[in-house]
């Protein structure tokens, strides 16, 4: 372990004030905290031991990359082409196809864990953090998911990497209550197989509602999708090239306005006119709205090949529920089995950071790419910038290479302890 316990002994001269409330254990962590252990928190921890500094990685789940092991369905695939979705410093194993499934991530992810020996701690959920300006060190406290235990790490650098996707978002529906049908977000929905012959209504038409959809239909279930405003489907090819490369290949020469243009008027070329099937497309570019608003365009794995034969249905915005089905907008009634939210997700920064200057109150740093992550104090981001795996691969190199920097310039002349910070009194 990469820590000294404070507990004890009880006349140890400590460098910052105990909180008389906590009773919890108290451990000094030499070097960064990070919060998560998905894809950017391991690809921080791999760049950090290349450095050998040591850190503590804070998982509240019970695994390594819990969105993909615990809250993706079972046939899901990477859907863009497997070089950018690769972390840092080891490239994916040759026999990867094109868009590796998910067994195949996380099989990559766990043996990269394995690799740099990164060993996270498991079932502690970080309540709060909170920087401690008297002694210029993080005060991280988390309590432990199986046995309700407390500890509070002391640290000088904190590493955020609880990711996009924390918490689902659930939206308040008049009538839900009512609902006599069974109810689930898409972060819980595994496969089709329980709804075989179900009408189910999946709300929401992003990547999510559009690859549930069809999940279901392949399980010989009958979904209906809810479109409440716009969206952009753009084919996941254009002429045998991934969409994704070929619009960051564009990117490099021309500006994203006419990136945007190009990749609509292809998109008509191949998927044709789309609004005519209720999928009306934003007035923004596809580009431009993931860039502005986090909104990431659908790309389409063939969903609308069964919107278009009428095997998956599209509504538009829900009203309220009712006890056998839902009243939509147009006045419409649909009755339904089950409902699927597939209403998105959200970042779980604001409920445990208590900061406000680097973080936004929606839990994104307020810097956008590529200077979101780093901010004072010793306080850093990686994951957040709205550009998937690539995007946190980038923020995790700099991470790790701005506190391997410091750490390695400090040792040189001290002892591997918790840095100048450390032995600096809080208060008289
Ligand atoms: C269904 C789905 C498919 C996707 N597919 C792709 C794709 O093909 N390509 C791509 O580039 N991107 C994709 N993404 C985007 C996705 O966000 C990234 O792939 C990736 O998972 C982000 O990694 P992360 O480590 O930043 O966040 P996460 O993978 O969400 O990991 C964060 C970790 O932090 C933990 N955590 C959160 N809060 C706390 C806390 N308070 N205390 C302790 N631990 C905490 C969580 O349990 C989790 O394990 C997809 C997203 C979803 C939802
Ligand atoms: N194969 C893959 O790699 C996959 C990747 N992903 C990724 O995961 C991330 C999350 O995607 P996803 O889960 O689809 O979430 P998104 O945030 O992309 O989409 C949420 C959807 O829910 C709709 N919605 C929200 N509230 C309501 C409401 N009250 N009534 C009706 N509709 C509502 C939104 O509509 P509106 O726009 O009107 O707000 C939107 O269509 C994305 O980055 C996505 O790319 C997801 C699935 C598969
Ligand atoms: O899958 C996601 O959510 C991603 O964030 C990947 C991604 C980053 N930029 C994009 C632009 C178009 C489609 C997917 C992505």
């Amino acid at each position: 372990m990469n820590h000294c316990d404070l507990c004890m002994p009880p006349n140890l001269v400590l460098p910052f004030e105990r909180d008389d409330l906590f009773t919890g254990r108290c451990i000094l962590v030499t070097g960064p905290v990070i919060v998560g252990a998905g894809p950017s928190g391991l690809a921080v921890g791999a760049g950090l031991k290349q450095q050998g500094v040591p850190f503590v990685i804070l998982e509240k789940a019970n695994c390594i990359a819990s969105l993909w092991q615990n809250r993706t369905y079972d046939r899901l695939n990477l859907h863009l082409p497997k070089q950018f979705c690769e972390l840092p410093y080891i490239p994916f194993p040759d026999n990867f196809p094109e868009y590796p499934s998910k067994h195949q991530f996380i099989d990559y992810l766990e043996s990269y864990t394995k690799h740099f020996e990164i060993d996270p701690r498991f079932n502690e959920s970080v309540q709060s953090a909170k920087y401690d300006e008297t002694c210029g060190l993080w005060r991280v406290k988390t309590i432990t998911t199986n046995s309700n235990s407390t500890t509070e790490y002391i640290c000088r650098w904190l590493v955020v990497a609880s990711g996009e996707n924390a918490e689902k978002i659930v939206p308040e529906f008049e009538g839900l209550h009512e609902f006599s049908g069974n109810v689930m977000h898409a972060c819980d929905y595994k496969s089709g197989e329980e709804f075989r012959g179900k009408r189910v209504l999946v709300v929401g038409c992003g990547n999510s509602g559009m690859e549930v959809s069809l999940d279901l239909w392949h399980h010989d279930a009958v979904p209906t999708m809810v479109v409440r405003s716009s969206v952009h489907v753009l084919p996941r090819e254009i002429l045998g090239k991934s969409t994704f490369q070929l619009a960051v290949s564009m990117m490099k020469s021309m500006p994203l306005w006419l990136v945007d243009k190009i990749l609509l008027a292809a998109a008509r070329l191949l998927l044709g006119n789309i609004e005519k099937y209720g999928l009306k497309r934003p007035s923004m570019g596809p580009l431009q709205l993931k860039n502005t608003q986090g909104k990431t365009p659908v790309l389409d794995i063939g969903t609308l090949s069964k919107i278009k034969s009428g095997d998956i249905k599209i509504v538009p915005g829900i009203k309220k529920f009712l006890q056998v089905g839902v009243e939509l907008v147009n006045g419409e009634i649909l009755e339904v089995d089950s409902v699927i939210m597939a209403t998105g997700y959200c970042s779980n920064v604001p409920s445990w950071l208590k900061e406000s200057e680097f973080f936004t109150r929606e839990g994104f740093p307020r810097s956008p790419f590529p200077n979101g992550w780093k901010g004072k104090g010793g306080l850093y981001a990686v994951g957040f910038t709205r550009r998937g795996l690539s995007g946190a691969s980038i923020d995790a190199i700099k991470v790790a290479q701005d506190i391997g920097k410091i750490w390695n310039q400090e040792t040189k002349h001290k002892s591997h302890s918790v840095g100048v910070a450390c032995h600096k009194r809080c208060k008289p």
